[in-house]
């Protein structure tokens, strides 16, 4: 099994107090036994087109044509987009170095540029900077109407008219078709110029698109194994589609974890992993559950951390702070991995104990120490261990997540696919922008 996941630490039985206790387990069981059916169900009769994803093959290859398209000759790619239509293509970016301290500005290849963040003086000093003429432009929007999308994409159109370059032969698109009779911002604003269009599942809200060609086609731009992802997604899928009992696959217990925690009140939940290239991760993950199961006066927290850099600014907190949360520690398989520490140097260091040691031994040694001190001051945690960071690893923590964030909406009773508070927020600042 290429990802170990173990709940024993989050458990009262084991580590007492502040543990989740066996009434809360036993409830969450039953509860995830009744999600896990459901989903069985929505696989078999389509309802629930996420499940029918990582089987799917026959889109690959239009995604991988858009983006050996839009790679040829370009200096630099520039992804338009928000939340879920970049978060998700940000994590898979980071396979391949991008947003990694140090090596993300050393990587090979086109240059790429996820815009997720409205900042007026980001975005205009990109437009100064990029080589406008190698530069190639992906505007998403699921919607097609998201403003800060939108906005970017018209700064992009007026940049690439005032040098004269042509914006159909730079910028794809990717939203829902129009509906019938009714508008898609997106498309109006660049069918005219004769950009290529792909099309946004319908079915597939943004936060769960991952595994469409929202996260792949970046993904393929980046030269990333976009069917070893989806097959990565089916190992997490396959014991919920063969009838595996809860308490027998990681989706299973992660479902039971989740939803006991929830019947437990634990607000804030920490999602902290040892690895740079898992930053984003835990950013796309955070998304996912505060929109997923932030309603009706339900869901937690979702906070995100990496290791071992915040061990320096949030595990004073997490180990003495209010019993309030429940933890995830994501390791990986680094032990042995990177420069090894020369005896002599160690000595001189005064850390005789580094000496033959690699720094991948050390960040084996804090995660793990991190998830047993956790346990050891009654903080529960689940810990999961990924052994090769891959394609495949990927998808398969991907879909996880996205299943379990799905059965703790079902259990908790939310809808997890709708996010209708934020819709409040956007009107205004609509209304507050034509007002001037
Ligand atoms: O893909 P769209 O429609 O531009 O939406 C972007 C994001 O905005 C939201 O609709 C609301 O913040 C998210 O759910 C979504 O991921």
């Amino acid at each position: 099994m290429a990802i170990k996941h173990a709940i024993d630490l989050a458990l009262g039985r084991n580590i007492g107090a502040g543990g989740i206790p066996a009434e809360a387990i036993e409830a969450g069981t039953t509860l995830a036994a009744r999600g896990l059916a459901r989903l069985r169900e929505e696989a078999a009769s389509g309802a629930l087109p996420l499940l029918n994803m990582p089987a799917a093959t026959g889109d690959l290859d239009e995604i991988r044509t858009h983006a050996a398209r839009i790679r040829e000759g370009a200096s630099d790619i520039v992804f338009l987009g928000t939340g879920g239509s970049s978060l998700g293509a940000q994590t898979l970016a980071q396979l391949k170095d991008y947003a990694v301290p140090g090596v993300g500005r050393l990587a090979e290849g086109p240059r790429v540029h996820f815009m997720d963040n409205l900042d007026p003086i980001s975005f205009g000093r990109l437009l100064e900077r990029l080589p406008l003429e190698t530069s190639r432009f992906v505007a998403i929007s699921k919607s097609g109407g998201t403003g800060e999308t939108l906005m970017q994409t018209m700064a992009v159109l007026a940049a690439l008219d005032a040098a004269g370059l042509p914006a159909g032969e730079r910028v794809t698109g990717l939203s829902e078709p129009r509906p019938a009779g009714g508008k898609n911002a997106l498309r109006d604003l660049l069918e005219p110029t004769g950009a290529p269009f792909l099309e946004h599942h319908t079915g597939i809200g943004g936060r769960y698109s991952v595994l469409t060609n929202v996260g792949l086609l970046p993904a393929a731009v980046m030269g990333l194994d976009i069917a070893a992802i989806r097959a990565g997604a089916a190992d997490s899928l396959q014991p919920v589609l063969d009838g595996a009992a809860p308490g027998e696959s990681m989706i299973g217990e992660g479902a039971i974890l989740a939803i006991a925690t929830a019947l437990e009140e634990k607000p804030i939940a920490v999602m902290m992993a040892y690895a740079d290239r898992l930053e984003r991760f835990t950013r796309w993950y955070v998304q996912l559950w505060a929109e997923s199961l932030g309603k009706d006066g339900k869901g937690s927290t979702p906070v995100a951390a990496i290791g071992p850099v915040d061990q320096h600014s949030q595990l004073q907190l997490y180990l003495g702070g209010p019993d309030d949360k429940v933890f995830t520690v994501i390791t990986t398989g680094v032990a042995g991995l990177g420069p090894r520490i020369d005896g002599a140097l160690a000595e001189r260091g005064g850390q005789p104990g580094f000496a033959g040691k690699t720094i991948g031994d050390l960040v084996a040694a804090q995660g793990r120490a991190t998830a047993d001190t956790l346990a050891k001051n009654k903080r529960p945690v689940r810990t999961i261990h990924v052994d090769t960071l891959d394609e495949r690893a990927m998808g398969h923590l991907l879909m996880h997540f996205m299943l379990e964030t799905i059965l703790a909406g079902y259990g908790i009773g939310v809808n997890p696919f709708d996010q209708p508070a934020v819709e409040e927020g956007k009107i205004l600042a609509k209304q507050y922008l034509a007002e001037g």
